[in-house]
């Protein structure tokens, strides 16, 4: 068993390291830049630019993981719409060069995708509902879901992990998460203008890295929906922290997604079905009030 992670600077990547390290899983930690994660020896740590295909082919061609579990992608969805090409290349053709890459030394792909590939107007979805993406960012994770699903060669080892807003924390990440921004608001009083026409059920990131290492662990392979375990409007979602963190008084403004002026669509409302994970994988993810103490601790631990 060896896991070549990529992304490992990202929130979802650094999870998955500390699981490896935790469970001692061999592994290898790749990101564009260089090793953000000081918990990552350097010894594990490769830096690889995933648009030089030739790079990859050699890492993989040298490195022969068991499983490639592939995080990295562009997260930025407004930033996608503006940027579609750049979007393509990084989450759609690094995905087509990583699985041929597996599918050369006979490794398991697990591909990390989104509940964007719906629309939002049926949630929550089961793994095997239809998709209906409606922004750039969201087209190109179901291109990517596509170059598995539809593989000439009909290779069967893979799997794609969808998720749904990922939160904790970690060293040095690039995006944040509505949770992290709803800790530091609540308790000074400030006023946070939320939605109340988008439904989501926001992903502890220590329970989706335990659920994409046991695909892995048990040999599992298709699709597999592991998010948390409540679907909620945004507005009570942080309304949901405020009482976690025990504040008698904070300020949410409900406001609609179009005064938000994003540049890309978002769906309404989506959340999963978690049964097939609970049944395979054993996931029994987190509800928010009870990861908002080991956030609190982890804000410490990784400052
Ligand atoms: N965050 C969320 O709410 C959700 C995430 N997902 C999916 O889960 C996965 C993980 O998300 P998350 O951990 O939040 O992601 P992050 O944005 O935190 O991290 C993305 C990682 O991708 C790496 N990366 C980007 N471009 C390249 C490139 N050209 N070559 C190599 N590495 C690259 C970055 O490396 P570096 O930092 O070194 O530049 C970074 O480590 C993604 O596939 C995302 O689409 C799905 C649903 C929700
Ligand atoms: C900026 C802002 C966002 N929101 C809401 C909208 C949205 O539902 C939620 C999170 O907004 P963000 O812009 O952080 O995230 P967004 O890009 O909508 O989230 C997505 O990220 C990508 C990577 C995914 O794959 C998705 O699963 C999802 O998590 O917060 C507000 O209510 N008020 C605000 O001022």
């Amino acid at each position: 068993m060896k896991i070549l992670i990529t992304g490992s600077n990202g929130l979802l990547g650094q999870k998955i390291v500390k699981r490896c390290i935790r469970h001692q899983i061999p592994f290898i930690a790749t990101s564009k830049g260089s090793n953000r994660n000081p918990e990552c020896p350097e010894s594990n740590y490769i830096s690889l630019d995933l648009l030089q295909t030739d790079e990859v082919d050699q890492l993989v061609a040298d490195q022969k993981p068991t499983a490639i579990i592939h995080t990295a992608a562009l997260t930025n969805v407004d930033y996608c719409e503006m940027h579609p090409e750049e979007c393509h290349q990084v989450n759609v053709v690094s995905t087509k060069v990583l699985f041929d890459a597996a599918k050369s030394i006979g490794a398991h792909f697990e591909l990390l995708s989104t509940d964007f590939v719906f629309d939002g107007e049926n949630g929550p979805y089961k793994e095997e509902d239809p998709v209906n993406p409606l922004s750039v960012y969201a087209q190109s994770k179901v291109d990517a879901e596509q170059v598995l699903l539809k593989d000439p060669d009909n290779y069967r080892d893979w799997s794609i992990a969808r998720t749904i807003i990922v939160y904790g924390t970690g060293f040095g990440l690039s995006r944040s998460n509505m949770i992290l921004w709803a800790l530091e608001a609540l308790p000074k009083g400030e006023v946070m203008k939320l939605v109340d026409d988008q439904f989501r059920a926001p992903t502890w990131a220590d329970d989706l890295a335990y659920g994409c290492v046991e695909i892995v662990l048990r040999n599992q392979k298709g699709v597999f929906h592991l998010s948390g375990p409540k679907t909620r409007a945004v507005n009570e979602i942080v309304e949901e922290v405020g009482r976690a963190l025990g504040l008698k008084d904070f300020t949410i403004e409900t406001i609609s997604s179009d005064t938000l002026n994003q540049a890309a669509k978002r769906p309404p409302r989506t959340g999963f079905d978690l049964s097939k994970a609970e049944k395979l994988l054993d996931y029994h993810p987190m509800d928010i009030r009870e990861t908002i103490p080991l956030l609190q601790h982890d804000l410490i631990h990784y400052r």
